[in-house]
């Protein structure tokens, strides 16, 4: 099976070390000249994922048309930009592995949905889990869930793509890995909030669990399944996310709760920090359908300007309530 990707950040990167161990070959497509050039010519993509030394059988490419020969293709650009760059690749059939966690702006679509539109004809899967970029590049021990309705599929690619410290775990609820993986992203910021603010572990436990139960809502509304959102693409990323400032999402909530305004956080970023643009969607599409996030609410109310103490008295002051 030849793999190719899109999107040369971090975990575009990552994912094409993984899919390149064995000497297999990997072609990457990266945004940026300069990626492809460091790629090809150093194997380090010093952009955005220093300091690792990347197999000399990943080719770097600034050709969609290039990845035409693939087998499968791991599409690892930015939720917000899923929709543009499938457009302009324009891989018609070929199996699509979704990597990117967040819902896009505007549609309110899951990236699976988007998927489905730009390229109608493609059998998709989801790749979604507890993983730091630098971690899985540098081989430690990694687990995640590989979601696709289709399990002849679904077996090829994690026989593919797995390796003693890569464990695919399949399941075929393509919808719950995408939520766990685009909820955790906001959850993560909140988690950051408390470190920043200083407000202490308990909290930071406490919004955790009651960030799970509105991931566990959420999803089960939108037809996930349970035991997914309890998996490693649910509170597997959503604990890995809410527990280290190697998070963008957790180190931008830190910012935020030491009371730096989120323009300055965001503005002339390289790396992206999904949550923030996930927040607004994700609270818009809760409303529509009646589910209660208040801790989603209370991030999108911080990262408009809200001040931190009046957000955290808000929660604390909701009616008591059972915990389940
Ligand atoms: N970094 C990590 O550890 C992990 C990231 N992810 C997810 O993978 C996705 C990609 O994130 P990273 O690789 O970390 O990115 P990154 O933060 O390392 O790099 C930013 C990426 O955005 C791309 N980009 C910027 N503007 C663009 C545009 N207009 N069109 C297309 N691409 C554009 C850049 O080319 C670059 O690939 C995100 O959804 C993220 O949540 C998932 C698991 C782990
Ligand atoms: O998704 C991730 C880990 O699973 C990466 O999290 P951040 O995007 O917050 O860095």
């Amino acid at each position: 099976m030849r793999i190719g990707v899109i999107g040369g950040g971090a975990w575009g990167t990552a994912l094409a070390q993984v899919a390149a161990r064995g000497g297999k070959a990997v072609t990457l497509w990266a945004r940026e000249d300069d990626v492809v050039a460091a790629i090809n010519d150093t194997h380090e993509n010093s952009l955005f994922l220093r300091g690792v030394q990347l197999s000399d059988t990943i080719r770097a490419t600034g050709d969609l048309a290039a990845l035409n020969d693939c087998d499968a293709i791991l599409v690892v650009a930015p939720a917000q930009h899923v929709r543009a760059v499938l457009t302009a690749a324009d891989t018609g059939a070929i199996p699509l592995v979704l990597c990117a966690k967040g819902i896009e702006a505007g549609t309110r679509m899951l990236v699976g949905e988007v998927a489905r539109e730009a390229a109608p004809h493609a059998p998709i899967a989801v790749l979604s889990g507890p993983t730091f970029a630098h971690e899985v590049a540098a081989g430690q021990p990694t687990a995640v869930t590989l979601a696709c309705a289709d399990t002849a599929l679904r077996d090829a690619l994690s026989a593919r793509l797995a390796s003693p410290a890569f464990r695919p775990y399949a399941s075929s609820d393509v919808v719950g890995a995408e939520i766990g993986g685009a909820v955790k992203n906001v959850l993560a910021i909140a988690c950051g909030v408390v470190e920043g603010a200083g407000l202490g572990l308990n909290a930071r436990a406490a919004l955790i669990a009651r960030g799970f139960a509105e991931m566990t809502r959420f999803g089960l509304a939108k037809g996930a399944r349970a035991e997914t959102l309890a998996g490693l693409s649910g509170l597997g990323d959503l604990v890995l996310t809410c527990s280290s400032t190697n998070s963008r999402n957790f180190s931008l909530g830190v910012g935020l709760g030491q009371g730096i305004a989120a323009e300055g956080l965001l503005a002339n970023r390289q790396t992206v920090a999904e949550g923030a643009h996930t927040a607004p969607v994700l609270r818009d599409a809760a409303e529509a359908i009646g589910v209660d996030m208040p801790v989603v609410a209370a991030v999108c109310d911080l990262l408009a300007g809200a001040d931190v103490r009046e957000i955290v008295s808000r929660l604390l002051s909701r009616p008591l309530r059972a915990e389940v």
